[in-house]
């Protein structure tokens, strides 16, 4: 069946093909249940790219990305390729795609669910009921700051450096998201930044601070220090709505965010571009937040429900599906109330489960949820 919907496939390295596995079964149900079809293409990225064709991602993997409506990324890198030199790493492969599609915005939710209060290394009352979304800027900052290197000083000493460098446009734009997502949500946004020892980070409190005063006066507007941000998330993390920060800043916190809600393997996360003005049309890609996990690679007991919410994001953010994310969602939600368990989140009392169990699992709620 011809469809209109171009989806771009990129399960990459370590636990990524493991994970993306599970997400092709819901595809699969969705063709067969739903009707819903999609027009999909499949490539390489990370090492498998480097492996196969000496480099973390071709111009033809690019374009093919831009001319697809979504990108479904799994993760790319491994101790397989840590020794190659910095312009040859896996995660080239990532950055390349976030900047060259113009993906500036990495939307990452944070929801502790009911059925893994306890599974959360802090106490459940601390927890109970979060509902946190990083947007985290993505395509500017320090990962992609110029000059950086590792340079021979005369006394034979090194000497590495990189540059956080932000224009006010990058923060304007990215601050005009995380206000947008807010209205929606509990309309408070945390800025994040070190204000205090950074001069990008006095430059991103004044824009933020401007078009919030400008364009959102309706909004709270809180600014924070970043490392006060990571204690205050540990102990009261439900005063955060929407956090946004600086490509490392929003990294970092979204990972400890991760770690309220039970593991690394429940966060999605949506990383989009600019709306054009004549096709209403924007860039894409969905992906979980975790890496490629080397350290369980190819044992089957990674978590699929991150890259499986990533794409219930990608059916909302990209294609309008709201019925069909929500089911999907609603379907994780059931299998966790069911007792199932990776690894990673498991409980005391409940049944330990591997990747493609987990997978199984899902799309029979979904089953259950559509009769
Ligand atoms: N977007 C991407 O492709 C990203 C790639 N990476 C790369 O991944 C590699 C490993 O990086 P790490 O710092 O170890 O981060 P990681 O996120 O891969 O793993 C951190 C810890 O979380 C666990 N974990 C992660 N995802 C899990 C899942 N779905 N289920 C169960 N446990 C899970 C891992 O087993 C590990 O103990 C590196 O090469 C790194 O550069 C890291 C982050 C993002
Ligand atoms: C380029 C990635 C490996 C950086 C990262 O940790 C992330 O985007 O989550
Ligand atoms: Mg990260």
């Amino acid at each position: 069946m011809a469809s209109n919907k171009k989806l771009l496939i990129l399960p990459g390295d370590g636990i990524g093909p493991e994970v993306m596995r599970e997400v092709r079964r819901v595809i699969d149900w969705m063709g067969r249940r739903r009707a819903v079809s999609f027009d999909i293409d499949e490539g390489i990225v990370g090492g498998a790219s480097i492996d196969a064709q000496g480099t973390p991602i071709t111009d033809e993997t690019v374009a093919k990305a831009k001319a697809a409506d979504a990108v479904l990324f799994g993760s790319v890198g491994g101790p397989k390729w840590d020794s190659l030199p910095f312009e040859q790493r896996p995660e080239l492969g990532i950055l390349r795609l976030r900047k060259d599609l113009g993906l500036f915005a990495n939307l990452r939710p944070a929801l502790v669910m009911d059925p893994l209060v306890e599974a959360s290394s802090l106490k459940a009352d601390i927890v109970r009921g979060v509902d946190i979304m990083v947007v985290r800027e993505s395509t500017g900052g320090v990962y992609f700051g110029e000059p950086r290197g590792v340079e021979t000083l005369p006394d034979g000493k090194r000497r590495g450096f990189d540059t956080d460098v932000y224009h006010e446009d990058e923060i304007a734009r990215v601050a005009r998201v995380a206000f947008d997502l807010a209205r929606k949500r509990r309309n408070k946004v945390t800025s994040v930044e070190k204000a205090n020892v950074m001069q990008s980070g006095r430059l991103w409190r004044a824009v933020v601070g401007e078009i919030q005063k400008a364009e959102y006066p309706d909004v709270q507007l809180e600014n924070m220090y970043a490392d006060n941000c990571a204690m205050q998330l540990c102990s009261r993390p439900k005063q955060f709505d929407v956090i946004l920060g600086s490509n490392l800043f929003g990294d970092v916190l979204s990972d400890l965010a991760a770690a309220l809600t039970g593991s690394l393997g429940m966060l999605p996360s949506a990383t989009l571009g600019a709306v054009d003005p004549t096709t209403g049309k924007r860039h894409a890609l969905y992906e979980p937040i975790h890496g490629s996990a080397p350290d369980i690679a190819g044992k089957g007991i990674a978590n699929p429900l991150a890259q499986i919410l990533s794409f219930a994001m990608l059916l909302r953010w990209s294609f309008g599906m709201e019925e069909d994310a929500v089911l999907l969602e609603s379907a994780v939600g059931k299998v966790l109330a069911g007792g199932l368990r990776t690894a990673d989140i498991m409980q005391q009392g409940m049944a330990r489960v591997g990747t493609s169990v987990m997978g199984e699992a899902v799309v029979r709620e979904l089953d259950k949820l559509s009769a």
